[in-house]
């Protein structure tokens, strides 16, 4: 429990809205961050914003069209919202005592085996138990059809007066109905926290409130969370169909569709045992997620909006395909383009439409529409035109700047927020950082990175099509801003095919470009000497410098780190490697203890003895010890059958799986959040023990493989399913192969939390590899310190395990820990090694151990594509799931 009272008392008005504390936490987590502990932001209008925030939650989870009582628990959240801005909720009020009057909100009886969305807040009976600790009542629950209360009662609740909700909420916990398999209603107490239920007090709150609940904010609510969905507020109850009022009117109403008692999964129960929480998910996978990578922009816009008919041209951006087009049009706007380029007719739009806001203030807004759905928003900061003191403010400065404006300004939640209004004061933040002289230094930079990819495109005749004079100011034309052109925006590319592509040519010519300073200031002033009108015109092709450097790779990804090289390919559509420092062994970020020195190593833990092979001795070395029947390895160099399925069942077989869990759990200290979460296990794992630099044997030992580096010949690839980049072997490999180390930065969780929250809250979109935990040894000895709580980011420093896509479960690779140079757990080496044979043009794929339900977690969760029948991340029923993982587990 919570010990701060402030946290409480959240939780109680949260709960009085029948919201579950696992509902509220992770959200109010987040807005303690965000508000950075500002609880009166927090707390006013009785936490509205808090509740709001939750709706958005809950909202954004992937919607279950067929699952009606979603829409009606997102309903009676909406009244129930509509309700606490009427009525103060007060600190002392009992929880969880509002009652439901039985009534007209039908909520079809569920008949489908499927599991159910995770709206927790139907399900408080449950959430006592939310611990990720393994419970053996979920199997039982998980192989059961999962049923909800059908909730019967829908009048929407009045409050007479705050004074009489007052009472009526003070009093006695009242009794809930429950409707038993023959129909009856049978009155029982329910604890506090079972069901999210409603309250009124008589039959003319009721009256009260057929007039005052569709209320202008409860219709603005409707009108923000249910856009283009099925009633979502019902019309007033009519008459007759008004509930009882007798005796029952103060109570709720629950039928079980079967008429058994209803179970139900809670978001954290496990299916048993399962390391990765072996789950059937609720989110549907559909083949036709939208690619994120598919974001392509669509217009050209004129600032003058005077001929704004004509104006705007627009190039077809197919979002749904996942195959990209090759560019088929130049962007063009304006009569005296026209001949330039040509446009396919059959791309341009009949029904664009170009919004201006007026022209009040420094900056104008643009924005552009299509019948398609596709927007593009122009900034035109007109005050800029001609400003000696003008420079280019970073993207992050920018949103930062929003932000504070936001939460300064609007605090979030003020129902007449307007985007509109945001994005002109978005253009003001820009004009503010664009002539404030103390960001000079960094924007100068930034126009440095963009300079030489212009400067490329300019010489790359044939690059997407772009005409030697056809190039332009990326960013600034005529004071114009494109976005685009913050680094930011990278993925925002315009797709170009690679085969007209000369790969040699452009890198020279990019290299060329920047050995001959064509970068910085003189460029900006050739950019605004360009002429075209008052055309903002995006060129076709861009390089960055970070595409320059993956050209340049492209036939070793590893910059010649490793004893192989490692290529990378995309033929899927153009888009280039991210650009990170490739490392071939792991590096210290800055605060984590990791020991490696000699005298750490005390003679009895390496064999100073030995010589040649340690795995050819007939009595196996000090440096076997980890492992109970001698080394790990074979003479071949594969991690020996008998390990490797003992590993393996370790972390798959839910019966052997084990979780231990932490005391102090260093992971939760590291959010350093008010409220501290208990300890949601980890996995116990077996050891490999090389040998070492001060052991006496031969580097070729047989008991050192990890540490002798990539051997198998690798490719990165990008991934036809939508999974991004991914790595495949070029040759079969077989199985117990040690294919490569997942390399990054040691950090400590403590510092990973810090770069995630900075990351969050300068709103970076950039994809971002996986970090590792190597929290293998933590709950075997007491508290384990900061320094030493550590895990692997491969964000920017990093190896080519970072491209190592996940597999729910049957994933081909398994990590195993691998104890190298400092004898000690708490750092180690994660190693990857395959699982079976797997085919040459197999991708190669280990599981995370992710918990798709959990977002409270060091990683971000990612719609699964594994394929896996297995998949945690799947809709499917809960009896094939868990057939599935009896037919794997015997
Ligand atoms: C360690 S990176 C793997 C390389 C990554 N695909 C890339 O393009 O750089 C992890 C990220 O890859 C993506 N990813 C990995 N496995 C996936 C899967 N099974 N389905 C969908 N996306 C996946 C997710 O975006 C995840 O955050």
């Amino acid at each position: 429990m919570p010990t701060n009272p402030r946290v409480v008392k959240a939780f109680r008005a949260m709960k009085a809205l029948g919201i579950s504390e696992k509902q509220v936490k992770p959200v109010l987590k987040k807005m303690l961050k965000l508000y950075e502990k500002n609880w009166e932001l927090i707390e006013e209008e009785n936490y509205r914003a808090l509740a709001d925030a939750i709706f958005d939650e809950e909202e954004s989870k992937v919607p279950d069209e067929n699952d009606d009582a979603t829409v009606s628990d997102s309903f009676l959240l909406m009244v129930m919202l509509c309700m606490l801005s009427c009525l103060p909720i007060s600190s002392d009020m009992p929880l969880g005592y509002f009652d439901l009057q039985e009534g007209t909100f039908e909520e079809k009886t569920r008949i489908s085996n499927e599991p159910e969305r995770p709206f927790k807040r139907l399900r408080r009976g449950q959430d006592g138990q939310g611990s990720s600790q393994p419970n053996n009542s979920d199997l039982v629950l998980a192989g059961s059809p999962s049923r909800k209360p059908k909730v019967e009662g829908k009048v929407l609740p009045g409050a007479k007066s705050q004074k009489q909700s007052l009472e009526t909420r003070n009093s006695q916990p009242r009794p809930i109905s429950l409707q038993n398999p023959a129909g009856n209603i049978s009155s029982q107490t329910v604890s506090p926290g079972c069901l999210a239920v409603q309250e009124h007090s008589s039959q003319s709150d009721l009256s009260d409130m057929d007039g005052t609940l569709l209320s202008d904010s409860l219709l603005s609510w409707k009108q923000r969370s249910y856009k283009g969905k099925e009633p979502l507020l019902p019309e007033p109850a009519p008459q007759e169909k008004r509930p009882n009022l007798k005796g029952s009117s103060q109570a709720v109403h629950f039928k079980d569709p079967v008429g058994q008692p209803s179970a139900f999964l809670s978001p954290k129960q496990k299916v048993p045992h399962s390391r990765a929480l072996i789950k059937p998910k609720d989110e549907p996978f559909t083949g036709d997620m939208p690619f994120e990578d598919a974001r392509q922009p669509i217009a050209i816009i004129r600032p003058d909006s005077a001929s704004k008919e004509q104006s705007l041209i627009q190039r077809v951006s197919s979002r749904k395909q996942h195959h990209q087009e090759p560019p088929a049009s130049q962007f063009l706007a304006g009569e005296d383009m026209e001949d330039n380029v040509p446009v396919s007719s059959s791309l341009a739009r009949d029904s664009c439409e170009l919004a201006t806001i007026p022209e009040d203030s420094p900056a104008s807004l643009e924005i552009a529409t299509s019948a398609l759905g596709e927007v593009k928003i122009s900034l035109s900061c007109n005050s800029m035109l001609g400003r000696p003191d003008f420079h280019m403010p970073s993207q992050d400065e920018l949103l930062q700047s929003m932000q504070d404006k936001c939460l300064r300004s609007y605090k979030i939640l003020d129902p007449n927020f307007s985007v509109m209004q945001m994005l002109k004061d978005m253009c003001e933040c820009f004009l503010d950082l664009a002539t404030d002289p103390s960001h000079e230094h960094e924007s100068q930079e930034r126009i440095l990175n963009v300079t030489p990819a212009l400067d490329l495109l300019k010489k790359s005749v044939g690059v997407g099509g772009i005409k030697e004079n056809n190039h332009v100011p990326a960013y600034v034309a005529r004071g114009s801003v494109d976005a685009r052109h913050f680094d930011e925006m990278a993925a925002f590319q315009i797709p170009r095919p690679l085969q007209p592509l000369n790969v040699l040519e452009v890198v020279q010519v990019s290299e060329e470009a920047i050995e001959n300073g064509c970068s910085g200031s003189g460029k900006v002033n050739e950019f605004r000497d360009a002429e075209f009108g008052s055309l903002i015109v995006v060129p076709q092709s861009q390089l960055t410098p970070d595409e320059f450097r993956s050209l340049h790779y492209r036939t070793d990804i590893t910059k010649g780190e490793e004893m192989v090289e490692i290529p990378w390919l995309n033929d899927v559509n153009s888009e280039f490697p991210p650009f990170f420092n490739y490392i071939p062994r792991n590096l210290i970020f800055q605060n984590a203890y990791v020991n490696f020195t000699l005298s750490q190593t005390r003679a009895e833990n390496c064999c100073l003895a030995c010589i040649g092979n340690c795995l050819l001795s007939s009595t196996p070395c000090v440096c076997s010890n980890d492992t109970e029947h001698g080394f790990a390895y074979t003479l071949e160099g594969f991690v020996k059958e008998d390990f490797l399925e003992d590993c393996i069942s370790l972390t798959r077989d839910p019966q052997r799986q084990c979780l231990s869990y932490c005391r102090d759990c260093p992971l939760e200290r590291s959010k350093n959040d008010e409220i501290l979460e208990p300890c949601k296990g980890h996995v116990k794992r077996k050891y490999i023990e090389e040998c070492w630099s001060k052991c006496g044997c031969h580097k070729q030992c047989g008991n050192r493989v990890v540490q002798r580096g990539i051997r198998c010949k690798l490719q990165v690839f990008f991934t036809p399913e939508g999974k991004g980049w991914g790595l495949r072997t070029l040759e079969m490999l077989p199985k117990g192969t040690f294919v490569c180390e997942y390399v990054g930065e040691i950090l400590t969780n403590k510092e990973f939390y810090e770069r995630k929250m900075q990351r969050t809250s300068s709103s970076k979109t950039e994809k971002h590899a996986y970090p590792v935990l190597l929290d293998a040894d933590w709950c075997l000895k007491g508290v384990v310190k900061d320094e030493e709580a550590l895990c692997l980011d491969s964000t920017f420093y990093g190896n080519i395990a970072r491209f190592i896509n996940h597999r729910c479960l049957d994933a081909n690779m398994i990590e195993i820990p691998v104890k190298i140079e400092t004898p000690d757990h708490h750092y180690y080496h994660l190693a990857f090694f395959t699982t079976r044979e797997v085919n040459a043009l197999e991708e190669l794929t280990w599981d995370y151990g992710i918990d798709f339900d959990d977002t409270d977690q060091p990683v971000e969760v990612f719609p699964c594509r594994c394929g896996s029948k297995f998949c945690r991340n799947m809709k499917r029923s809960n009896s094939k799931f868990i057939l599935n993982l009896y037919e794997a587990w015997g």
